[in-house]
């Protein structure tokens, strides 16, 4: 962290809009569309996403249908941002990505991997709900036999103990993984067991992903020092202007990932992948390869381990197709009042 602002010194812009456009307009160019999975993933079978078509282009408002709408005010931000303002300038033109492997069976494994194509690098998820320690180890040893090279990386979504991290991660140690993001919950919890795994020789990188998006100050995991590297998603840090400054500030190494986008959000991940000054690591930003569909005709999927930094813009045919239903569009459309209320509020 040497020439890197020090967090302690930093405020970060808060999550607002100083130009938004009257709520009418949004709701004028809002098209809220249900894209089938093809790997069932975070419990989801299909993602629904509200898009914005802006005189700056198309942006996603897609926070998760659980969260409130405090904390999907920030995605909001992100979406008006896309579609009002634009995008930074960026300073390379293609993004190296991973791909993504969901907790499922390790037979399933290279099904899955060969969705992405060639890939460098490759995400296992662990920890799943109802999952063995053996499951993981199982999906993982399927993932290195299909790809003896690639680099690995894990993440629990918070889904270990301390206990259950220590013995995962020191069992997976002669894999070799570039890291293990957010093994277990909370900025302490994440320090403990940095801690706890350094002094039996286990030296896994830690990345901290919900503890820098769901976090209130999303620079406390690199003022606790609680993290090797940190996951920065556009759309949960309020755009990807913030997010670049959450990066600056936190002055520790970061990897761009998707929230399970359609291409208009990945079309964010990339934005913010190619306005970084460092981009040590692969994204995950490949993830329309785990969809059975997309708005737009010529998806963002990666090629040879690569997205190619450019602008999509979605098929009117296909933006019908994916109509999601009636019901559907209401709750999307009244979500989208309420949140414009709590962004509008903090002008
Ligand atoms: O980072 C990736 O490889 C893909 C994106 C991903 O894992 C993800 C997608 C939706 C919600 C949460 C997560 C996550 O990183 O935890
Ligand atoms: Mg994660």
């Amino acid at each position: 962290m040497s020439d890197a602002a020090q967090p302690d010194d930093v405020t970060l812009p808060p999550v607002r809009s100083a130009d938004l456009p009257p709520l009418a307009d949004l709701q004028d160019v809002a098209r809220v569309v249900s894209v089938p999975m093809r790997v069932r993933f975070r419990a989801t079978e299909t993602r629904e996403v509200l898009l914005l078509r802006g005189p700056a282009g198309w942006g996603e408002f897609g926070p998760f249908p659980e969260y409130d709408d405090a904390e999907a005010a920030a995605w909001l931000a992100a979406g008006i941002e896309a579609a009002w303002t634009g995008y930074p300038a960026p300073v390379r033109d293609r993004i190296p990505v991973n791909a993504t492997v969901p907790a499922v069976g390790a037979d399933r494994v290279p099904e899955v991997l060969a969705g992405f194509g060639p890939v460098g690098t490759v995400k296992i998820k662990v920890a799943e709900r109802g999952q063995s320690l053996d499951d993981d180890v199982a999906r993982v040893a399927a993932v290195r036999t299909a790809l003896p090279d690639a680099d690995l990386r894990v993440d629990a979504n918070a889904g270990w103990s301390h206990e259950a991290a220590v013995e995962a991660l020191t069992a997976l140690g002669p894999v070799h993984l570039q890291y293990a993001e957010q093994p277990v919950d909370g900025i302490d919890g994440l320090a403990r067991l940095r801690e706890a795994l350094r002094e039996r020789g286990v030296d896994t990188p830690i990345a901290a992903d919900e503890s820098v998006r769901r976090a209130d100050d999303p620079l406390r995991v690199a003022r606790a020092r609680a993290a090797d590297l940190i996951v920065v998603k556009a759309a949960p840090l309020g755009g990807v202007r913030r997010a670049l400054a959450v990066v600056a500030a936190a002055g520790l190494p970061a990897v761009v990932s998707s929230a399970l986008d359609t291409s208009v959000g990945i079309r964010g991940g990339v934005a913010l992948a190619a306005a970084l000054p460092d981009l040590p690591y692969a994204c995950g930003l490949g993830t329309v390869a785990l969809m059975a569909d997309d708005v737009v005709t010529d998806s963002l999927r990666p090629v040879d381990g690569y997205l190619d930094v450019c602008d999509v813009v979605p098929d009117p045919d296909r933006l019908d197709a994916l109509a999601a239903s009636p019901e559907r569009e209401r709750w999307w459309r009244d979500r989208l009042a309420r949140v414009y209320a709590v962004l509008a509020a903090r002008v």
